[in-house]
Parts: structure tokens; sequence; C-alpha cells
């Protein structure tokens, strides 16, 4: 199993790209399966979750080509053809939690799915009842038995649908079920992040009409039938912020380029609060923060617009170093703060209360061998092992893999040391 062995105390200095964003490329790939014609997706990131989608969309029998681009990232072809099979089965969904973004697609066009329950992970229980219940709304029959979700419909029918609460990919199944609906749908307390717009920008490239997305409320016009086209991938905010973030801890300079400066407003505004000087251009960030050790920051994650529950891990480690005490309250997910006992492993001084974690700054960690739990954990702790003392051995990197393309040859850009050991 890969490891990632970081020696710490580099200042960070250089430039980056970000990828394209995992989080809008993984529900445009499953909106592929509502294309007639064929489909162009350029600014894909390499990720396990990107091979895993393939994977998943070619067992339902999806012709898909993916080529490496020039710029490092991959571009995939999907040509139209009638799927052989409805079914996600359990070992892919249990792997990713995105497959679930079949069900929309495959519903609205197929009128049926099998798509297996994705349960809990590590981050929290993370049910799905808003989009059962939106699809439930738009007229298709759904029961649930032997951890599978069983979906029927003949063609839905656009209704006003209110979630119950604020989803991302329970709006992004919504809104490509709602694409080939009958008639109007108006999806209300709709989430709001950028990657449900990217989403709503390729349905619209394959003639979907949408409006709104962005907003609370999205008004879907129904169509018969959809084309094809092509799209690229926006750009990742989380990854950029992770960049950012371990500039800001390493007391370097650092530029992330090909990407949205407007997407990242609240992580911006913590980054300037912890005594980060930030220019922005059309699609480049710099960060620069002159050799200084951080502030501690107060964080307090919700829905998009504001602080993402993503970049959370990433602030507690940057918090574990700042000078004062960082309060970070996790009000997404129950179960969000994996990183924290592996942070204090390495000397972090963090106390968590409840949702809260207390962040009480220290000078210097020290490195240790730690355990990725999760995605963006797994993140924190290569940020931590980039400022500790000594060499810090992260372990369960494949975590890291499902987000983050070639974080290691990036960072090593940057002036890291960083490696990846078997
Ligand atoms: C592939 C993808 O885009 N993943 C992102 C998406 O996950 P995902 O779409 O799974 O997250 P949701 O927005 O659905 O979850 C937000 C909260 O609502 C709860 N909930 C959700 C649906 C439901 O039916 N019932 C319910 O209680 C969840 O348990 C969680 O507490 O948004 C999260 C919140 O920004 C991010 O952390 C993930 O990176
Ligand atoms: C939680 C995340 O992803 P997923 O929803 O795919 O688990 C994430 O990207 O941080």
């Amino acid at each position: 199993m890969d490891k990632l062995l970081i020696s710490g105390g580099a200042q960070l200095q250089g430039s980056v790209s970000a990828s394209g964003a995992k989080n809008a490329a993984l529900p445009i790939l499953a909106a592929t399966l509502l294309a007639s014609a064929p489909v162009t997706l350029t600014n894909v990131p390499r990720l396990r979750d990107i091979t895993t989608t393939l994977e998943l969309l070619r067992r339902l029998g999806a012709d898909l080509s993916r080529e490496n681009a020039a710029d490092g990232s991959t571009q995939i072809v999907a040509q139209p053809t009638p799927l052989t099979n409805f079914a996600a089965p359990y070992e892919l969904v249990k792997t990713m939690r995105a497959s679930i973004l079949v069900l929309g697609p495959l519903v609205a066009r197929y009128g049926k799915a099998d798509v297996s329950l994705p349960g809990g992970c590590a981050i929290g229980a993370r049910p799905v009842t808003v989009h059962l219940d939106g699809l439930r709304a738009l007229g298709a029959n759904i029961s649930v038995d032997g951890g599978y979700i069983r979906a029927r419909a003949e063609r839905l029918r656009g209704t006003r649908l209110v979630m119950e609460m604020v989803s991302v990919t329970g709006t992004e199944n919504l809104l490509m079920a709602a694409a080939l609906a009958q008639g109007e749908t108006v999806i209300e307390n709709a989430a709001r992040e950028p990657e449900i717009v990217d989403l709503a920008e390729f349905l619209t490239t394959l003639g979907a009409k949408i409006s709104g997305a962005g907003t609370a409320q999205i008004q879907i016009q129904g169509v018969n039938q959809l084309g094809g086209g092509t799209h690229r991938v926006m750009p990742d905010r989380i990854e950029t912020g992770t960049f950012l973030v371990a500039a800001a801890m390493t007391g370097g300079r650092v530029r992330v380029t090909q990407t949205c400066p407007d997407c990242l407003d609240a992580v911006l505004r913590k980054l300037r609060d912890a005594g980060a000087v930030i220019t922005t251009g059309a699609d480049w960030i710099e960060l620069d923060m002159q050799g200084q050790r951080p502030r501690a920051v107060d964080i307090h994650t919700a829905p998009h617009p504001a602080f993402p529950t993503d970049m959370q891990a990433q602030f507690c480690a940057l918090n574990a170093i700042a000078d004062g005490v960082g309060t970070v309250t996790e009000a997404i997910f129950e179960n969000r703060f994996m990183h924290v006992p592996e942070l204090q492993r390495m000397g972090a001084d963090i106390r968590v209360e409840g949702n809260i974690a207390i962040c009480r700054g220290i000078k210097q960690l020290t490195a240790a061998p730690v355990m990725a739990t999760d995605l963006r954990a797994s993140a924190g702790l290569v940020l931590a092992g980039l400022v500790a003392k000594g060499e810090t051995l992260i372990d369960r990197v494949y975590h890291l893999d499902r987000g983050y393309d070639n974080i290691e040859a990036k960072l090593r850009g940057l002036g890291a040391q960083i490696q990846r050991v078997k």
C-alpha cells in the first residue's frame, strides 16, 4: 500500500496549476448517460474516483474512451450507445459514494435503476433521502430492498421540489432527472455550489433548458432528448485551497493558476485573516505569507457560499501551527474530525468538544507516522507533514488519490520534500 514520506521544513515557492474539479467531473460524467450524441470532456483530473466512475459507466454499457492531454489532464469521449445494464453494484458504490449520481440519469432516460445504497462513510452517515424523495415527486416508483435502491418510472413529470435539506449531489441528481422530465421542474432550497453551475452548463451544452443554477431556486424546462457537445471541467477549488493553505503554513509564496478565484471567497477571506497577502487575476490566485507564521482563525463550515467542509481539515492543520487559538466548527458532517487524533500524534494541541475543535497553535509540530482516514483528513496530514520537524510517514494514501491529482509531484514543484513510497 502506498505511503507518503514528507520531510518538513521547506518554504513553498512558485506556481502550480489546478486540476479539473473532482466534484464537477463526477456528476458531469454521470450526465453523459443522458446524451444522445458524442460528448467530449476536457480538463478531467486523473483521480481514482474518475477511474471508478468510468468503470461503473462502462459496466452499464457506456462507450467511453480516455486520452491523456498534453497539460497532464485527461480527455474523455463518450459515444452514445444503448445501455445494457442498469445496476450500480455495491462493490463499486462502497468505494465511491458519488456513484449515487447515476440514479437520476438512469431513471430519467431509461426508466429504471438499481443502485446500491451508499451507506455511511468515515465522515458521517450521509443518507440520500432527499435524492429519493425528489425522484418520487417527479413520478418515480422507488423502493429500497436488500441494500439497493430500486427505481422505476415511465416518463418523469416536472414538479415543484422543495428539498428538505441542502444537498449537493441531491441537487445534481434531481437536476439531471428533471432535464428529461415532461414539463417544468423547480428545485427550491437547491445547493449553490459552483460544481452545480458547471453541471448545469454542461447540460445546457447538451440542449437542456436550465436557469437559476448557483442560486437556491433552479428552474428546468424538461426536453425530450439531449444531444452532445464539448465541455471543459471547471477547476478544483478545494485542491486550489489546499495549495494556498500549504503556502500559508510554510510562510511561502505560491501562485495557483488555471483556477477560479470567485469560487473561493470564504477560503480567501480566512487566509487573509490568517495574515496572508492575496492577489488574484482572472484565473489565478497568489498567496504571499512573507515568511510569517499564520494567525489562528475561526472557521464555521456551511453550504456554499459559506466556508466549505472540504477545507476544514486543512484549516485545522493551519491552526495547529498558528499564533493563537482558532475554533473550528464542523456543521455539515457529524464525524469529520478524524484528522485531529493524528494531528495530536504530531504534537498538535487540539481539543474536540462535540462539533467544535479548539486548536491552540504551537510553534512546531513533530513528525510521526500517521494514518489517513478520508480524503480531506489526508490533505490535512500532508500539510502538517510539510511543516513538521522530521520525516512524516502517511499511510493509506489511497484516500488522497481519490481526489488529488498527483499531489506529491505538484508539491515537489513548489519545493516540498515529499515522495511516494511502497
Ligand atoms: C461528490 C461530491 O460532490 N461530494 C461533496 C458533496 O457530498 P454530498 O452531496 O454527499 O453531501 P450533501 O450536500 O448531500 O450533504 C450535506 C449534509 O446533508 C446531509 N444529508 C444529505 C442528503 C440527504 O438526503 N440527507 C441528509 O441528511 C448529509 O449527511 C450531510 O450532513 O457535498 C459535500 C458537502 O459540501 C462535500 O463535502 C462533498 O465533497
Ligand atoms: C467528501 C468528499 O467527497 P465524497 O463526497 O466523494 O466522499 C470530498 O471531496 O471531500
